[in-house]
């Protein structure tokens, strides 16, 4: 791949320039280490770091060119230096037209949100595939440029992975593409430069307050996706959140309205549900679903509006949608030979466990006992440790608090932080056991025929985070060990 540098900077504003700008760039980077000879390279001030302080390494491995918002003092001959004003910006723009401006070429949908976007963005990609159409998808679980599955790292991919997913995705001949946009990407700008042909928004809650610091500064990054969709796109938003019409404030896309509850453009409600599935009524008509949960049914909703937006027939929307499944890690059951459930969920926030035990309880109507086994994430949002903790207490007979990915923190730390949540009385239902295989073996062994083992926080994940190593560490694997199957 190759393209001349003053063809890509016409996308950003540029400052000053030193260097010839008629020349090949054959590849972009923002990482150094990364950096191949001939490559431009954008120096961006992070969290952790200042990529302007590796200028100098993306040089000495050949970089023939560099985009910077910082202007260095020294500066290597033959190598051609630009100032922009806001470098961060700038790398997701100079990436979309190196990869060939894919959004020019696929439509992308984009879903934001606390929870529920890696289950909307699979569901339409796993649809719009049963349409017939060559689909992309970025998800946290997989990226797929159709049936290739290229894994991740990330909800949303850093900016030039992002687009040179998003140019194979064009270049396979893939007419849409469907993809998760993490509160970290947009306000990072790892979208700035997509062109996008709808926007989703499913529900805020707490979550990530160690990076945004307030629930406002959180709110306004989702919001930000929403501000930057162009004319003619649309926005799907969802009513029963009390933030859904605060998105869409500002929007130029076209508002289209979802709700469980309240009047909108669409509307849906159960009218039968068990473990296996539930009878729905979807503006006026019936369906059957293989999932589980009213979250669900919202999640549903917003495919269900995404594809009617995007130009499909609602009759073809809904025999689609009945075909279909969950997607790995969110409430899916193994059942054991004696008759217990056990259910493995991605649940992670408060509310995310709020959900999914209301949804067991509702449906298990106390003829049985819920047990949850949960922890929480090491170097994320202190703040919800306490919260979850008390959730699952509230919602659930027993608790067994134990380790989700500790990364660098102390695991017995992260679990005290939970259990600082409650109070005397709440403390005799929890047990507490680090070591992950062993909690989820206690709650199983602790059930009786027809109780309930929720298994949440990890869903997909097949590995244990610790200091940097990730462990392979798979919910579903120890569950089926240890109920024999
Ligand atoms: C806190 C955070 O979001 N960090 C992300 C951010 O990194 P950063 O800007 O802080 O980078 P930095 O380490 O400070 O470095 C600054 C710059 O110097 C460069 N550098 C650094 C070192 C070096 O030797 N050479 C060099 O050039 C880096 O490449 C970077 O360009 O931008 C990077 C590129 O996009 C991301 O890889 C990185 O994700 C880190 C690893 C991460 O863990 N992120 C998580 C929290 C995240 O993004 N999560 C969201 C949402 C999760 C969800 O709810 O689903 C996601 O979208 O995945
Ligand atoms: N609409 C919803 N409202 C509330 N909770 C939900 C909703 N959809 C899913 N959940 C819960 O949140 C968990 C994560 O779902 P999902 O992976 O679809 O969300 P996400 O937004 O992609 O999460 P992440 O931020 O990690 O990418 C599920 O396992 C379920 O417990
Ligand atoms: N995308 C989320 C996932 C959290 C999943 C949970 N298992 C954890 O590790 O905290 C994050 O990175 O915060
Ligand atoms: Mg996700």
């Amino acid at each position: 791949m190759m393209m001349e540098l003053d063809i890509l900077l016409k996308s950003v504003s540029v400052v000053r320039v030193t260097g010839d700008t008629v020349r090949n760039i054959t590849g972009i980077n923002m990482d150094s280490r990364l950096v191949q000879p001939g490559d431009l390279f954008v120096a961006v001030k992070g969290t952790q770091a200042d990529g302007h302080a590796y200028i100098g390494k993306a040089v000495e491995k050949g970089a023939v060119a560099v985009v910077c918002e910082a202007w260095p003092e020294v500066q290597a001959e033959g190598v051609t230096y630009v100032q922009v004003k806001d470098s961060e910006s700038a790398v997701g723009r100079l990436a979309t037209v190196f990869y060939g401006d894919p959004t020019s070429k696929l439509q992308l949908i984009g879903v934001t949100g606390t929870n529920g976007k890696t289950t909307i963005a699979t569901l339409l990609y796993n649809m719009f595939r049963v349409f017939g159409y060559k689909c992309g998808l970025c998800s946290t679980v997989c990226n797929y440029i159709d049936d290739e599955a290229v894994p991740t790292e990330h909800t949303t991919p850093d900016p030039i992975t992002l687009n040179r997913l998003l140019g194979r995705m064009a270049d396979e001949g893939c007419k849409y593409a469907f993809m998760e946009v993490s509160s970290h990407a947009v306000a990072q700008h790892r979208i700035a430069g997509l062109k996008f042909a709808g926007g989703i928004f499913t529900n805020l809650t707490r979550d990530h307050l160690d990076y945004h610091k307030t629930f406002e500064n959180y709110r306004d990054a989702k919001k930000a996706f929403f501000d930057g969709l162009p004319k003619g796109a649309f926005a799907v938003t969802n009513v029963d959140d009390r933030n859904g019409m605060i998105m869409v404030q500002n929007t130029k896309a076209v508002v289209k309205t979802y709700s469980l509850r309240a009047a909108a453009d669409f509307k849906a409600k159960v009218l039968e549900e068990s473990f296996e599935g539930m009878c729905l009524d979807v503006n006026g008509k019936e369906v059957s679903v293989p999932f589980i949960g009213r979250f669900n049914v919202s999640n549903l909703l917003a495919v269900y509006a995404a594809a009617v937006c995007m130009g499909r027939g609602a009759e073809d929307v809904l025999v689609a949608l009945s075909t279909l499944r969950p997607v790995n890690g969110r409430f899916e059951t193994i059942r054991s030979k004696e008759g217990v459930t056990a259910i493995v969920d991605y649940a992670h926030t408060p509310d995310a466990l709020v959900n999914v035990l209301s949804t067991v309880n509702e449906i298990l109507k106390r003829r049985g006992e819920v047990i949850t086994v949960c922890g929480a994430g090491g170097n994320r949002d202190k703040g919800k440790r306490p919260i979850m903790a008390q959730e699952a207490v509230k919602n659930s007979d027993r608790v067994i608090i134990t380790s989700d990915n500790p990364r660098f923190e102390e695991p017995q730390e992260i679990i005290n932080d939970m259990l600082a949540g409650l109070d005397k009385e709440e403390m005799r239902k929890v047990i507490s056991i680090v070591d992950r295989k062993e909690a989820i073996r206690t709650a199983c062994m602790m059930a009786r025929p027809g109780d309930v083992v929720l298994v949440a926080g990890k869903g997909h994940e097949d590995y244990q985070e610790v200091k940097g190593v990730k462990h392979h560490f798979d919910d579903h694997e120890v569950i089926k060990e240890v109920f024999g199957i």
